[in-house]
């Protein structure tokens, strides 16, 4: 029996065009999401849509631009998407729960373990979660942004195997294939690379992360072990086929080379937001990176933001690209004055001694790959 999270984006669960809602879709969502959990199967389903639906109820032509717009318009398609869920998974007799989350709630260690606690007990009832960002409430630099990111974090906290990405195309594709004729499915991903994440900017009409969103989402969810699929969601019966074993969608077999990450460091990964930045100079790029070293000051060579001690900030390296995050054992001030410096000499340089000889320890820190 295996822990299952599948993810539909707006783009499969309405009409781009009408906004009117994919019944045919739903229904079979439903009845393959239903049949899996009669065989015994622990079932999540993150539904996006709250604001694609809330729009075409409220007769909006294109999504609002500003934050309360988008609140707004989430808060009348939210029930809206509830209830039609409630009505197809209901006449198959599989009681839902709406579950809704904001990155507070899974930033921090008790609200997470009770989130956890109550999808178990979910579960246990034989209820079948549907979860959704909060978005009436969510505030804009705190939130998930897209779906693709918070099924992936709800993989990891249920520890799921597997994470299925519904959306509107097969799978990923080598370019995006509503631009380019020539992009070929690409059947199995074994590493994200830059290049890769270049070749999957854009997005559909409604949806909100892209593909390079559901990228940065299979990178989080093999850290906690999970094999996640990109697949289209006008075949949700697909599903069970790739549960057997069939090569449907785009499968990710990413392999970390420390293998899954904690809980805590998956946390510090992907859990927290970053306050700021550190800018490493080759020789701590390599340290870090390659040597599982801690970063120590002598390797900053610039501050990024104002923030205090423990704060995560991102690694950066000589091209500009975060390669790692991790908690700082100083304040952006402090490092300041610090930055470039040998251990020996931040007692004299910031006047208090028995200070931490690290900037980040590598206990609290984890590259990003
Ligand atoms: N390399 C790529 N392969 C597949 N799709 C891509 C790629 N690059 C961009 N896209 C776009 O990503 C879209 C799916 O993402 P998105 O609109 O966020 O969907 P969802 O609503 O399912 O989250 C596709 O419709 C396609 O236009
Ligand atoms: N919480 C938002 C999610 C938006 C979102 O991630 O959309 P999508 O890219 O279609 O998965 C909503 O329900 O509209």
């Amino acid at each position: 029996m295996v822990a299952l999270v599948v993810k539909i984006g707006t783009s499969s669960l309405s009409d781009p065009s009408t906004g009117d809602l994919r019944l045919a879709t739903l229904g079979g969502l439903a009845e393959t999401l239903t049949r899996l959990r009669r065989a015994g199967h622990r079932i999540i389903l993150v539904s996006s849509g709250a604001v694609g639906v809330g729009c075409a109820r409220l007769g909006l032509k294109e999504r609002p631009a500003t934050v309360a717009g988008k609140q707004a318009a989430a808060a009348v398609g939210q029930g809206l998407l509830m209830s039609m869920y409630d009505r197809l998974f209901g006449a198959l007799g599989q009681p839902v729960a709406q579950v809704l989350l904001t990155r507070q709630d899974l930033m921090d260690r008790a609200r997470y373990l009770n989130a956890r606690e109550t999808l178990s007990e979910l579960w246990r009832l034989g209820a079948l979660p549907i979860v959704n960002e909060n978005d009436t409430v969510a505030t804009d630099e705190l939130r998930f942004g897209d779906n693709d990111a918070l099924s992936a974090l709800v993989a990891g906290l249920v520890e799921a195997q597997w994470l299925v990405l519904l959306t509107d195309v097969a799978g990923l594709y080598s370019a995006n294939p509503r631009l380019d004729p020539q992009a070929r499915l690409l059947s199995e991903v074994t590493e994200i690379s830059e290049e890769l994440l270049h070749s999957a900017r854009g997005r559909s009409l409604w949806g909100s992360g892209g593909m390079a969103s559901k990228l940065a989402a299979a990178r989080i969810a093999a850290s906690a072990g999970v094999t996640t699929v990109i697949t289209e969601g006008s075949t949700p019966q697909n599903i069970e086929r790739i549960l057997a074993g069939e090569a449907i969608g785009t499968r990710f077999v990413l392999t970390r080379p420390g293998g899954r990450l904690s809980l805590r460091k998956r946390w510090i990964g992907y859990g927290l937001v970053p306050a700021g930045a550190l800018h490493l100079d080759e020789g701590a790029v390599l340290a870090v990176r390659e040597g599982g070293k801690s970063l120590l000051p002598a390797g900053v060579s610039a501050v990024e933001g104002h923030f205090e001690t423990g704060a995560l900030v991102r690694l950066i390296d000589g091209q500009g690209l975060e390669f790692a995050r991790g908690l700082v054992n100083y304040s952006s001030e402090e490092l300041e004055k610090i930055r470039g410096r040998k251990s020996g000499e931040i007692a004299a340089l910031l006047g208090i001694e028995g200070q931490p000889p690290t900037a980040v320890h590598r206990d609290n820190l984890i590259t990003l790959s």
